[in-house]
């Protein structure tokens, strides 16, 4: 295993650090970031939550913009953070925003020219997990969460893979990307023109014939930019009506789709994760 240091900084008596490796699924060089908390340096082990970050972020925004290290320090809980693409030259790229490098969308392409490399499903699931618990002294118990583009994966990749997670959460996901013009560009490119085939990653369609739980909170400002055109809460709120999913979905009056809303509601999102990861005082 090839695993390149490439920062260490102390932060709440733990450490963040940011990584490169070898991705087989990407075929590319790979970022992410950790944070280890404290408890680390005594021999424990620690569960982890991952972190799926949105459009034209890398493995930095989070760590640097969430305020997250604090609670995840007290709790107990190491949180790993990768890049939102594969990165490079050799990889397929366009010039907006919304679509390739920055903009994997968590999804595995089968389309030209994204299919060699756009394979950010099967790297979150499997690969970044193996590699993780391999490594690091974490256990083998996680959950998931993750912003917009990043909240759409998180709930897709929960709703797709119970037994996994053992939570998830979002910040102003993606709720129902088949409907919305961030979805419906990123999949026509990745996926292919057939919509039928972009159901597996549609969170709102997967709550709604959803027949196995993942504990689920999502949170969603109300002054959001992004929210009537592109985000759609009330896809996920309809379908976690019809399967009787366990959905807590909060509105916030107020916020917008920053990192400000996000570090506003982060620690109430990773005491959610705590109580289910079974760390910290309060579960
Ligand atoms: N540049 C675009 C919008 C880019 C944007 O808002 N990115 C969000 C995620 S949006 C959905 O996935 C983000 O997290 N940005 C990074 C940050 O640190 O804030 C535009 O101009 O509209």
């Amino acid at each position: 295993m090839t695993l390149e240091n490439l920062s260490s900084n102390k932060s709440f008596g733990g450490w963040h650090k940011q990584y490169s490796h070898p991705s087989e699924s990407l075929g590319c060089a790979m970022r992410f970031a950790i944070y280890l908390p404290p408890q680390v340096a005594n021999g424990q082990k620690v569960p982890v939550l991952y972190w799926l970050s949105g459009l034209t972020c890398t493995d930095e925004n989070f760590m640097q913009k969430a305020g997250a290290h604090r609670a995840a320090a007290e709790l107990g809980m190491a949180i790993v953070a990768p890049d939102t693409s594969p990165r490079g030259d050799h990889v397929a790229d366009d010039e907006s925003y919304d679509l390739g490098q920055g903009a994997g969308f968590y999804v595995n392409a089968t389309e030209s020219p994204w299919h060699p490399h756009y394979r950010m499903y099967d790297y979150a699931l499997n690969e970044l997990p193996a590699l993780i618990e391999s490594v690091f002294p974490v256990t083998n118990q996680r959950s998931i969460a993750g912003h917009s583009m990043g909240g759409h994966g998180a709930l897709v990749l929960a709703l797709r893979n119970p037994a996994r997670y053992q939570s998830v959460s979002a910040f102003s996901p993606i709720s129902n990307p088949v409907n919305c013009p961030w979805g419906k560009k990123a999949f026509t490119a990745y996926l292919g023109k057939d919509s039928s085939r972009w159901a597996e990653y549609d969170a709102s369609l997967l709550m709604r014939d959803a027949t196995q739980f993942v504990p689920a909170l999502v949170d969603q400002g109300d002054a959001d930019n992004f929210l009537t055109d592109q985000l759609r809460p009330e896809a996920l709120a309809a379908a976690a009506s019809t399967s009787n999913y366990p959905l807590e979905l909060n509105f916030r009056e107020g916020y917008d789709h920053s990192y400000f809303f996000i570090s506003s509601f982060i620690e109430q999102h990773l005491r959610f994760h705590g109580r289910h990861l079974g760390c910290g005082s309060n579960y």
